[in-house]
């Protein structure tokens, strides 16, 4: 029975990230008939392989290693290789964060593979047993369609596009993997420092409300912080308004900010170019305000308002405060 391979780079407790993963390896696998498994790496494993077979993966390749006790992409992918060369996945998942990123790559070259990394979807048939992969390709303008013939294929979802595993006990086998050998960790970690931000973090928001240059200056923000406050979501911002100074650069949604797939996008004063849709274009719903019927964001838009946000925001403002 073929196996879906899910990457679960955390210490100690399963991160919203780590859930994703699994949400999307429980999917694959059901239609696929495949396994679902996980790799854990750490210096101490026993808390990530349990909280894993709490959530579904009923095969975990554990390796164990106190070189191991820090991310650093050398160490985890002498692990994920002798995982993979121990299990033969076919198919090896990661979320598109930090880690996934700079491991997914990798991985497929040591394997000889090739890695799809920022899919949105997937679409798993069961008679071909080919799963097919939907990702967003010049800068959001288009999706495309990719399906992997070679197994494994490495895969990486973006974070936030896929819902978390549920709690799902299994009986779960754990498999203890020794690489041959672990090259040593070269860095020293001095210090964590968390970034601060008051309520929901963007990445993680369900909704996002983002302002650009129609806003017209810092002060307009307000109205887009209450909004955002009142719906338990996010300030993002295009990259003009963080390059004014009206924004922090941590706001900046697109291809040079961060990648956010909330359930709504609001995109207030935003023209709609490709490099700014490269950070949003995974949103299940974009609503646009833009006074220019011909932007581009209403080609993105689900839902979209012609109209001065100034007119639009207060009235709207109120009516989410009346439903509250
Ligand atoms: C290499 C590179 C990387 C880049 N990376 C990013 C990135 O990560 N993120 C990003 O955002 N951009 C990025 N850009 C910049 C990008 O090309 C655009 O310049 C930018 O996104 C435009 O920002 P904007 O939509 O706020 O401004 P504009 O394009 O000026 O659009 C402002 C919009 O506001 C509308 N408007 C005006 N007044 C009102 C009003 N009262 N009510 C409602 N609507 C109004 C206008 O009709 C217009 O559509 C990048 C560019 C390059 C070259």
């Amino acid at each position: 029975m073929s196996l879906v391979l899910t990457c679960l780079l955390d210490q100690g407790n399963l991160s919203r990230d780590s859930l994703e993963v699994l949400g999307a390896g429980k999917s694959i696998a059901a239609e696929l008939d495949a396994v679902l498994a996980a790799a854990v790496i750490g210096a101490e494993t026993g808390a990530v392989c349990a909280a894993a077979g709490e959530y579904g993966a009923s095969k975990i390749y554990s390796v164990q290693d106190a070189a191991l006790e820090q991310y650093y992409c050398e160490g985890y992918l002498a692990a994920l290789e002798a995982v993979c060369r121990e299990c033969e996945p076919a198919v090896v998942l990661f979320v598109t964060n930090a880690q996934g990123r700079e491991m997914a790559p990798r991985l497929a070259k040591r394997l000889g593979k090739t890695a799809l990394v920022d899919c949105l979807s997937f679409n798993a048939d069961k008679e071909t047993g080919r799963i097919v992969f939907t990702k967003p390709v010049f800068g959001g303008k288009a999706m495309a369609q990719v399906a992997m013939s070679d197994a494994p294929a490495v895969v990486a979802m973006r974070r936030r596009s896929i819902e978390p595993a549920q709690p799902e006990q299994v009986a779960a086998e754990t498999i203890q993997v020794k690489p041959s050998a672990i090259p040593p960790n070269p860095f020293k970690l001095i210090e964590r420092v968390e970034e601060q931000t008051a309520g929901v973090r963007l990445e993680d928001a369900r909704v996002v409300v983002s302002g650009g240059q129609g806003l017209g200056g810092p002060e307009n923000f307000a109205l887009l912080e209450e909004l955002a406050g009142l719906l338990g979501g996010a300030v993002g911002a295009s990259r003009v308004a963080v390059d004014s100074g009206w924004v922090s650069s941590s706001k900046q949604v697109g291809q040079t900010g961060k990648i956010v797939a909330p359930d709504i996008y609001l995109a207030v004063g935003i023209s709609g170019a490709c490099q700014h849709l490269a950070g949003c274009s995974g949103s299940k719903v974009i609503v646009a305000i833009n006074t220019d019927p011909e932007a581009p964001i209403f080609g993105a838009a689900r839902l979209g308002v012609v109209g001065d946000y100034k007119e639009v925001l207060p009235p709207l403002i109120e009516k989410v405060k009346e439903m509250a």
